[in-house]
């Protein structure tokens, strides 16, 4: 019987593992919840020990189930980016409350670098744009105001989650693959190393940082598990969905509806320029050689329907959002700009707040439901066209992620993009990612083309809604945008 390969998918709101045999065929898979901690408004913070140690647990229970750790040939890790963690290097306890990605504590810091003309040399360098979501200013943040993590000299290390990962797996190796890295504000883009200006500028202590590595190679091995296991496949959850939806090509595209929406580009082994307020960013690094992407990120997308049910009390479940959907003609005149954490690409506002718009006495529950599923197809088509002017345009757009489950918001998504739209049988795509390069660097397969034999079967959804209907919603989402995008 042929080993299997065992992912670690450590997201936002949930941590999972999941078995792969070789073909690609999901053996089985375990999840636990990540409690997310609000101190203070627009904080976001993880209980990082929380990450790790519900992460070895499932990944424990998945390794039981395969009969051991001789049944598994490699381990992969995805992991949500951005989100940074620090740790004493002499006792491995984390330090600190992992800060989130979603977390917009360093805005002002941000602001001022803004004003002071830091923004174009960041990106130059960097590829990122100067927006609280990034780990750069997360870190500087906690040094300024975490003054035990300054007192704690040599023996503070930091790093992203599969840094923290890698490091409690392995005993001790202190290192992040490019894609992670790519996050961070601090890595050169074109070099793929730490760049020791933007080091200064953000005031992060160089020997604190990890080492950037490969995102498929042999990183080390575990021997939390029983036998020792090879780490052999790392890189963001973007990232990985990107390659498990086979972006292999240039120009290729896919988009993860998670509790964020992040849409990637492959735009070969050049480093891109975005004009556009987009992202440049490794989407995989293998035998030193860099492949990049162009990003959009949209922070706020499946956690808008989750608000609406806990918060507002307004679904029953997520999924009673496509029924409701359904079950109006339209939006009746109501849009929702979902700025419920600022607004991301292409607008990188912090400090703009969510709108629902157009509502009348005639209005209901489910016309609202309606305008925030309308509100993924109107964000994207944003950024298709932020991708179309940097010279990306896309002729398809791969779905995934646990909201294209809904199959009234991808055949939206078909009608408003105007373009097909394909949506995997098998929505793990993650973790797919992280299985094809860990098999890629477990020698399994030669390349990640290779690799891409474990990719299952595609559903397409056509555009089906005529010009004049599209143009109509269009104008209607762009007022209400326009109303929430505060200028500085
Ligand atoms: N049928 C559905 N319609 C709309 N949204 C959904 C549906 N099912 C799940 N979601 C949303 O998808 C998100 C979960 O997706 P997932 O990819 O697991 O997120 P993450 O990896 O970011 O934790 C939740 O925010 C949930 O509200
Ligand atoms: O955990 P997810 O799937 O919402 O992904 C989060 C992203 O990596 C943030 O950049």
């Amino acid at each position: 019987m042929e080993r299997e390969i065992l992912v670690i998918d450590a997201g936002t709101t949930s941590t999972r593992a999941i078995r792969f045999a070789p073909d690609g065929a999901c053996l089985g898979q375990h999840s636990a919840p990540i409690a997310q901690h609000y101190p203070c408004p627009g904080w976001v913070e993880h209980d990082a020990n929380e990450i790790r140690d519900a992460s070895f647990a499932c990944a424990r229970q998945m390794i039981d189930a395969a009969g051991g750790s001789d049944r598994i040939a490699a381990i992969g890790i995805a992991n949500q980016r951005e989100t940074v963690v620090f740790w004493d290097r002499s006792t491995g306890e984390a330090l600190a409350p992992a800060i989130v990605w979603q977390d917009r504590r360093s805005a002002d810091l941000c602001a001022a670098l803004i004003d002071r003309g830091e923004e174009a040399g960041v990106q130059a360098r960097s590829g990122l744009l100067l927006d609280p979501y990034f780990s750069g200013t997360k870190i500087a943040w906690a040094l300024e105001h975490w003054t035990h993590l300054r007192e704690a000299g040599d023996r503070l290390a930091i790093g992203t989650v599969e840094s923290w990962l890698m490091w409690h797996l392995t005993g001790g190796a202190h290192v992040s693959d490019a894609t992670n890295a790519s996050r961070t504000l601090l890595m050169a883009l074109g070099s793929g190393s730490w760049d020791d200006g933007l080091i200064d500028l953000f005031g992060v202590p160089r020997a604190a940082l990890p080492e950037i590595v490969d995102c498929a190679g042999q990183f080390g091995t575990t021997s939390r598990f029983g036998g020792s296991i090879a780490i052999t496949g790392m890189a963001g959850d973007q990232q990985a969905a990107t390659i498990g939806q086979s972006c292999l090509a240039r120009g290729e595209t896919k988009a993860t509806y998670g509790t964020g929406a992040f849409v990637l580009a492959n735009c070969g082994t050049t480093p891109p320029v975005s004009r556009n307020r987009l992202l440049a960013t490794v989407a995989w690094q293998i035998g030193g050689r860099r492949t990049y992407a162009l990003e959009g990120s949209v922070f706020v997308a499946g956690s808008l329907i989750q608000w609406l049910r806990d918060s507002l009390g307004l679904l029953a479940s997520a999924d009673e959002s496509e029924a409701l959907a359904r079950s109006v003609a339209d939006n009746g005149g109501v849009y929702c700009v979902p700025a419920l954490a600022g607004i991301g690409a292409p607008w990188w506002r912090p400090e703009a707040r969510a709108a629902i718009t157009g509502m009348s006495f005639a209005t209901t529950r489910a016309h609202v439901a309606r305008a925030a599923l309308e509100a993924m197809a109107h964000q994207t088509r944003d950024l298709k066209t932020a991708f179309a002017a940097d010279g990306a345009d896309w002729k398809t757009l791969r779905i995934d992620g646990g909201m294209v489950a809904n199959d009234w918001m991808a055949q939206d998504l078909a009608d408003m993009l105007d373009i097909p739209v394909e949506r995997p049988g098998f929505a793990e795509t993650t973790a797919l990612g992280a299985a094809m390069l860990a098999g890629v660097g477990a020698g399994i397969f030669a390349t990640l083309e290779d690799a891409a034999a474990m990719r299952g079967p595609i559903e397409h959804f056509l555009p089906t809604i005529a010009d004049s209907e599209r143009t109509r919603r269009v104008e209607g989402w762009s007022a209400a945008v326009q109303a929430v995008v505060v200028k500085r």
